[in-house]
């Protein structure tokens, strides 16, 4: 039996504990300082058994996920060093940032159990248990920062472990991830927020703004809805990155200012062409990293039949819709749907027939 400890079951612990639980020989506990949390997680059936005693959980496991706030991490880490663990035990962590929890986790480990750093690259702008799912890491990446001293053998075991995320392992250096994460996780995380504050600024004085913002303006913000002290703690813990990473920021939109200055046509066209040729190679599917890519916008007539009717249509000729969403860009008069799919054979085969049927599609 391998018994796993989750400190934190939140939007990530929680589920991972539901990959885990219910797969044989394994065995969950939960742990929250709370004792309604811990009530919620058994009722929720999240875990196996949850507690609000930290020592009971460690003691009782051969893997801890250490899955609370990154500015919390440090401190569970030295608290898991006052229990006597089981030998062998490993720890793990799923936060945003590597480098620090690495170096900390190296200072305090002891003789055979052994810590290995570990980030899950799929999430949500929500959080807390409610939101967490099994699904949630299929097909993403999931980042370990083992130290050259770990036992090949531990790092097999966690990675053995882990194949009921479906999620695909990835191996790199701590600092190396903080460098990367935060170009690609942690800089659009800070984008979105300063546009969202940006055009709330504006809407303060004309609340057209906030009306009108139809697609494209929800695409390039959704994080800017994820939790604030999530955050707060990433950004602050990866502040050196993120500073370097900002400053070229400013060069980007320096190089736009410049452009439109300049009236240079050819050079906003160059900007967005290889900016798509880049977007279009970035890994399919990939859930968590990137969510449905194949969409397709319907205008629709404000009525409630149409949903229904438009997906009969594809049902009828088995096309899968993986998600359906509407813009309310407009008020009072036809909408716009986004229908989103998996592949672009579906998406061409789903705009050929709303076409045949009169609707008016963008792809
Ligand atoms: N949200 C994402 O998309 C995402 C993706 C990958 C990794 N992560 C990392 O996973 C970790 C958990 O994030 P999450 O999104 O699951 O957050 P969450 O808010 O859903 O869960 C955090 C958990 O930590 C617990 N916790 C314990 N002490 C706390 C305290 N003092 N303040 C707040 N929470 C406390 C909460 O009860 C909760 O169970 C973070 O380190 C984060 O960087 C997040
Ligand atoms: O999809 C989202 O909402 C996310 O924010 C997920 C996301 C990301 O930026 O890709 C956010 C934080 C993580 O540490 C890993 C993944």
């Amino acid at each position: 039996m391998t018994t796993i400890a989750i400190f934190g079951v939140g939007l990530i612990g929680g589920s991972l504990a539901l990959c885990f639980k219910g797969k044989p020989g394994i065995r969950v506990i939960g742990h929250s300082n709370r004792p309604e949390s811990v009530d919620k997680y058994v009722k929720r059936g999240v875990v196996d058994d949850a507690t609000t005693s930290m020592q009971e959980a460690a003691e009782a496991a051969d893997v801890i996920f250490v899955c609370v706030p990154v500015g919390l991490l440090e401190s569970y880490l030295a608290q898991l060093q006052q229990y006597k663990l089981k030998p062998g035990c490993i720890i793990t962590d799923v936060g945003s940032t590597k480098a620090s929890v690495v170096a900390a986790a190296g200072k305090l480990m002891g003789s055979d159990i052994y810590f290995i750093g570990g980030h899950p690259m799929a999430g949500s702008e929500r959080s807390g248990v409610e939101a967490a799912s099994s699904h949630l890491f299929e097909n993403a990446y999931y980042v370990l920062t083992p130290q050259p001293g770990t036992p090949p053998e531990i790092v097999q075991k966690l990675e053995a472990l882990l194949k009921h995320t479906k999620a695909h392992i990835v191996k790199m250096d701590s600092r190396q991830h903080d460098d990367i994460v935060g170009a690609i996780s942690h800089l659009p995380h800070v984008i979105a927020v300063a546009l969202v504050n940006q055009i709330r600024r504006y809407n303060d004085g004309n609340a057209m703004y906030q009306q009108l913002a139809a697609g494209g303006f929800r695409d390039i913000t959704r994080i800017a809805s994820s939790e604030p002290t999530i955050w707060r703690d990433i950004l602050i813990n990866n502040r050196d990155v993120l500073l370097r990473l900002l400053a070229d920021w400013n060069g980007e939109i320096e190089r736009f200012i410049s452009m439109l200055q300049d009236g240079d046509a050819a050079g906003i066209e160059r900007e967005f062409a290889e900016a798509g040729q880049f977007r279009k190679e970035l890994p399919e599917r990939r859930k968590g990293i990137i969510t449905p890519l194949y969409d397709l916008y319907v205008d629709v007539p404000d009525h409630p039949g149409v949903i229904g009717h438009i997906a009969s249509l594809l049902g009828g000729e088995r096309i899968n819709l993986s998600n359906i969403q509407i813009i309310e860009s407009r008020e009072d008069v036809p909408g716009v749907l986004r229908l989103s799919f998996r592949n672009e054979r579906d998406v061409d085969m789903a705009a050929q027939l709303l076409r045949a049927h009169h609707y008016a599609v963008n792809v």
